[in-house]
Order: C-alpha cells, then sequence, then structure tokens
C-alpha cells in the first residue's frame, strides 16, 4: 500500500515500525539508547533500535532537535513518519540526515509493519 505525505528530510530507507498513537516528546521521552523511558507513552520499555518510529506529531522542549540527532547519528532511529510535522523534530531528522516525511494517513501503519520511507518523494510504502 503507498501513502501519499509531504518530503520533510530527503534519503530512502526501509524498516520496522513502531507506532505511537499518541505525540512524542524526545527530551525525557526515549535514552541515549533508543528506549523509550516516558512511563504515560504506550511504548514505555520498547526500543527505536533500528525502526522507523510513526506518531502524529512531536510535542515539548527544543533539545528534542538534539535527542534526534543523537539518535540519528549513532544509527539508532532510522526514519520517521508524521501525522503533521512540526519545527523541533523536523530540524532533529534534517541535521541528522534520516528520512521524514509528513501529511500522511498513520492510522494505516500498524505496529510491526515493514515500511519504506521515501524523504525524496514524500511517499511511504506499506510492504
Ligand atoms: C536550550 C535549552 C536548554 C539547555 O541548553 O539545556 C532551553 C530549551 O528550552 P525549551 O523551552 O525546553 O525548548
Amino acid at each position: 500500500m503507498e501513502l501519499k505525505g509531504r518530503s520533510i528530510s530527503k534519503g530512502i530507507t526501509e524498516g520496522i515500525a513502531i507506532v505511537s498513537k499518541e505525540p512524542f516528546s524526545f527530551l525525557g521521552g526515549v535514552n541515549e539508547e533508543g528506549i523509550i523511558i516516558d512511563k504515560n507513552s504506550e511504548l514505555y520499555g520498547e526500543s527505536l533500535k533500528n525502526k522507523i518510529f510513526v506518531f502524529p506529531y512531536g510535542k515539548g522542549s527544543t533539545v528534542g532537535s538534539y535527542v534526534i540527532y543523537g539518535l540519528a547519528k549513532r544509527g539508532i532511529l532510522k526514519g520517521i513518519i508524521n501525522k503533521e510535522c512540526e519545527p523541533i523534530v523536523a530540524t532533529g531528522a534534517i541535521l541528522g540526515k534520516i528520512p521524514l516525511v509528513d501529511k500522511v494517513d498513520i492510522e494505516k501503519i500498524k505496529n510491526g509493519d515493514r515500511v519504506v520511507v521515501d524523504g525524496n518523494s514524500g511517499v511511504v510504502i506499506i510492504k
């Protein structure tokens, strides 16, 4: 299935989706190893390692950009899909050089789906 969206950060990646139905704060939401540490998150205790992180939009501190950058640079976070990306998450993905596509109907993506994020054309493919 192909979902059309908008390119925010270029590049193409493929991986397993980890889906949060709630908006996500990277500062205080995830540690340096990519483990979700926000106890209010439905994903508490899960890992972002080698995953495509799917969530509606970012929330919280501007420091979130640097958290995303660090996760990307350490090769933990492979890509992001948002319903509506905001500047904090966009900045982190662009600096970290990981693909990000938004304006996607993320309700069609289930936890564990294998997805392709094409940040060049702004398309997500569920395999
Ligand atoms: C850059 C900031 C703090 C630091 O250097 O640790 C301020 C972040 O402000 P927010 O209102 O959380 O975006």
